[in-house]
C-alpha cells in the first residue's frame, strides 16, 4: 500500500499489529511510524523492523494517512487532543480501545472525521489474529476496503454492527487470556504427570491450535469433533464427565459475561 501508516502507542497491541504488517508486507517500513513515550522501546522496533520512531505524536499526526490509537483507553482524550489540529484533512483514524465508541473519538476531534473502530487481538503478531471492524458513516467502501485489507494481513477480520464491539471483545479480544491459562493448566497436569515442561507447553499448545483449526476446516460442530474424540468406556470421558462436574462450560461463560459487562460500563 502507498499510503502510510502511523500508530500512537507502541505497547502489546501496537507492536502485534506492526509485526503481523511488516511480515505480512503490506506496508514497507520506510511507510510506518511509531510513537511512544518511552524511547527503549522505540528503539526496539526501529531496529527489529526498520519504521520510522518519534517521542512526539505530532509526527505521526502529520505522517500518516491512517492512524492506528493504540494506548489505553483512558488516554485517548488526551492523545486526541494533542493532535487534532496536526492530522491530514482525509486522514482514517481506527480506534482499537475497548469501550470506546466511534461517537467518542468524533467529538473529541471536534469536526467530521473518518473513524474506525477495531478491536483486535495479539496474535495478530504471528497472522492469526481476529479483528473485528465498525466503520462510521464518512468511511467510505474503498477506504474500509483498505482497512479490512490492512487487518486481514495478520489473519481473519470480520465486519460487525458496532453494538456487538463489546461482546467480540469478550470472544475474540480478551479471550487469548483464557486460553493462555487454559494452555497453561494443562502443561501444569502434563508436569504433575512427568512430562518435561518445554514438552508439556508444545503438547498443550499443539493440540489447542489443532483442534482450533480441526473447527475452522473442517465446519464441524465442535460437540461432534469431541465426540469423536471421547471412545466409550474411554479417557476421554472420564475428563470430559470431571469438566462438567466442575462447571467448565459454565465458568467460560460466565467469565465472557463479566467481560462483555466491563466492556460495556466503560462505553458509558
Ligand atoms: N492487549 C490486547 O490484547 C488488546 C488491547 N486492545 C486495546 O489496545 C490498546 C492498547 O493496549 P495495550 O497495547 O495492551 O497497552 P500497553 O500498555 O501495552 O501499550 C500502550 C502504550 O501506549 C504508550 N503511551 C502511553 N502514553 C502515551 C502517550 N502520551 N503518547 C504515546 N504513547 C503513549 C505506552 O508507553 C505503551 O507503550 C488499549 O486501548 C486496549 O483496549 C485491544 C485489543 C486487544
Ligand atoms: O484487557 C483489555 O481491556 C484489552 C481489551 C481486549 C484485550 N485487552
Amino acid at each position: 500500500m502507498s499510503k502510510k501508516l502511523g500508530f500512537i502507542g507502541n505497547g502489546n497491541m501496537g507492536r502485534a499489529m506492526m509485526g503481523g504488517i511488516i511480515n505480512a508486507d503490506v506496508f514497507a517500513p520506510e511507510n510506518i511510524i511509531v510513537s511512544d513515550i518511552h524511547e527503549e522501546g522505540l528503539k526496539a522496533v526501529k531496529e527489529e523492523y526498520g519504521v520510522n520512531i518519534s517521542l512526539n505524536n505530532k509526527d505521526v499526526a502529520k505522517f500518516s494517512d491512517i492512524i492506528i490509537l493504540s494506548v489505553k483507553p483512558n488516554l485517548y482524550p488526551l492523545i486526541i487532543s494533542g493532535i487534532k489540529d496536526d492530522v491530514k484533512e482525509d486522514v482514517i483514524i481506527v480506534t482499537i480501545a475497548a469501550g470506546r465508541k466511534i461517537e467518542d473519538t468524533e467529538k473529541e476531534f471536534r469536526r467530521k472525521i473518518k473513524v474506525v473502530r477495531v478491536m483486535p487481538n495479539t496474535p495478530a503478531l504471528v497472522g492469526e489474529g481476529m479483528s473485528a471492524i465498525c466503520p462510521s458513516e464518512a468511511v467510505t467502501r474503498e477506504e474500509l476496503k483498505e482497512i479490512i485489507d490492512i487487518f486481514e494481513s495478520f489473519g481473519k477480520a470480520e465486519v460487525v454492527a458496532e453494538n456487538l464491539m463489546d461482546a467480540v471483545t469478550s470472544v475474540s479480544g480478551s479471550s487469548p487470556a483464557y486460553v493462555y491459562i487454559f494452555i497453561e493448566a494443562m502443561a501444569d497436569a502434563a508436569v504433575l504427570d512427568g512430562i518435561p515442561r518445554d514438552k508439556a507447553y508444545t503438547m498443550a499448545a499443539q493440540a489447542v491450535l489443532g483442534s482450533a483449526k480441526m473447527v475452522l476446516e473442517t465446519g464441524m460442530h465442535p460437540g461432534a469433533l469431541k465426540d469423536m474424540v471421547s471412545s466409550p468406556g474411554g479417557t476421554t470421558i472420564e475428563a470430559v464427565a470431571t469438566l462438567e462436574e466442575k462447571g467448565f462450560r459454565n465458568a467460560v461463560i460466565s467469565a465472557m459475561r463479566a467481560c462483555t459487562k466491563k466492556s460495556k460500563e466503560m462505553s458509558k
